[in-house]
C-alpha cells in the first residue's frame, strides 16, 4: 500500500505538491494525470524516495519512502539515465547488480519480446529502442511498485504498442502497484483500474475506470477533457 498522508513538498518557492492525501491498493493500475506541471513527477518521487516531502508522510508498505524504499520500487522516469558508452546487456548487469528483485532470465526473454540487441551500444540505439530498454529495466524487477513516468513520449505508435503489450504480459497483476503518470491516454485507457486527476499540486478527482463508463458512460479521455476544462 502507498499513503501520502498531509503532504506538502515545495521547491524553493514553488509548489510541487499542496497537502495532498490519498492511499493506493496492491493489485491496481493506476493513471495519474495531468497538464504540465501539475505535479505528476513529483508524486513519484516522493514514493521513490528521491525527494522529501517539505511537510507530511509518504508511506510506501508501512514504511517511510526515504532512499532504501528503492529496493521495493522499480520507477521508469522520463529522463534517460543510461550511460552511454555501456552496452545493453552491460545496463542488464549494472541493473541486475543493483537491485535483488532484479530477475536476469526475465531480462533475457524481455529483451527478446522487445527485439533489442544485448550487443548493441547505448548511444546507437534510437529514441524508440531506449524506450523499450527502460521498460525492459523496469520489467525485469520484481519489485512491489511500479512507477512509469511518461512512458510513451516521443515514441511512434509501433513502439507504444509494444510498450503496453509488454506491460500486460509482465505486470504482476495481483501483487504490484502500477503507476502510470502521462497526459496522453490513448494507449493506456484499457490497462487502468482507477484514475487520479492532478492539477496545481493538488488531486481534484478520483474514480474507478468502470465507474466513469458504466455510471457517467465516459471514456477516460472524454472525462478528462470536462476535468481539466472547468
Ligand atoms: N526541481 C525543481 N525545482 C523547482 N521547481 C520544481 C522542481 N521540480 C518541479 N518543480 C515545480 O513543481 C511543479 C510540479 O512539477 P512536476 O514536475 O511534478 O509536474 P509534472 O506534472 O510531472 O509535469 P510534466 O508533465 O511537465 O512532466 C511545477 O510547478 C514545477 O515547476
Amino acid at each position: 500500500m502507498i499513503e501520502f498522508q498531509n503532504v506538502l513538498k515545495k521547491y524553493g518557492r514553488e509548489v510541487g505538491l499542496d497537502d495532498v492525501s490519498f492511499t493506493l491498493e496492491t493489485g491496481k493500475i493506476y493513471g495519474l494525470l495531468g497538464p504540465n506541471g501539475s505535479g505528476k513527477s513529483t508524486t513519484l518521487k516522493l514514493i521513490a524516495g528521491l525527494t522529501h516531502p517539505t511537510s507530511g508522510k509518504v508511506m510506501v508498505n508501512g514504511r517511510t519512502a526515504d532512499r532504501k524504499i528503492a529496493a521495493d520500487v522499480a520507477y521508469l522516469t522520463e529522463l534517460d539515465m543510461f550511460y552511454q558508452t555501456f552496452k545493453v546487456k552491460d545496463m542488464i548487469s549494472f541493473y541486475a547488480s543493483q537491485f535483488q528483485d532484479f530477475r536476469m532470465d526475465r531480462a533475457k526473454e524481455l529483451l527478446q519480446f522487445m527485439k533489442l540487441d544485448p550487443d548493441k551500444k547505448i548511444k546507437q540505439l534510437s529514441k524508440g529502442n531506449r524506450g523499450r530498454l527502460k521498460l525492459v529495466l523496469a520489467l525485469a524487477r520484481e519489485a512491489s511498485v511500479l512507477l512509469l513516468d511518461e512512458p510513451f513520449s516521443g515514441l511512434d505508435p509501433m513502439v507504444r504498442d509494444s510498450i503496453v503489450k509488454g506491460l500486460l504480459t509482465y505486470i504482476d497483476f495481483e501483487n504490484q502497484i502500477v503507476i502510470i503518470a502521462t497526459h496522453e491516454i490513448d494507449e493506456i485507457e484499457p490497462l487502468l483500474d482507477e484514475v487520479l486527476a492532478i492539477q496545481n499540486g493538488r488531486i481534484i478527482e478520483r474514480h474507478q475506470v468502470e465507474d466513469l463508463r458504466e455510471t457517467r458512460g465516459l471514456s477516460i479521455i472524454e472525462w478528462l477533457k470536462q476535468t481539466f476544462k472547468e
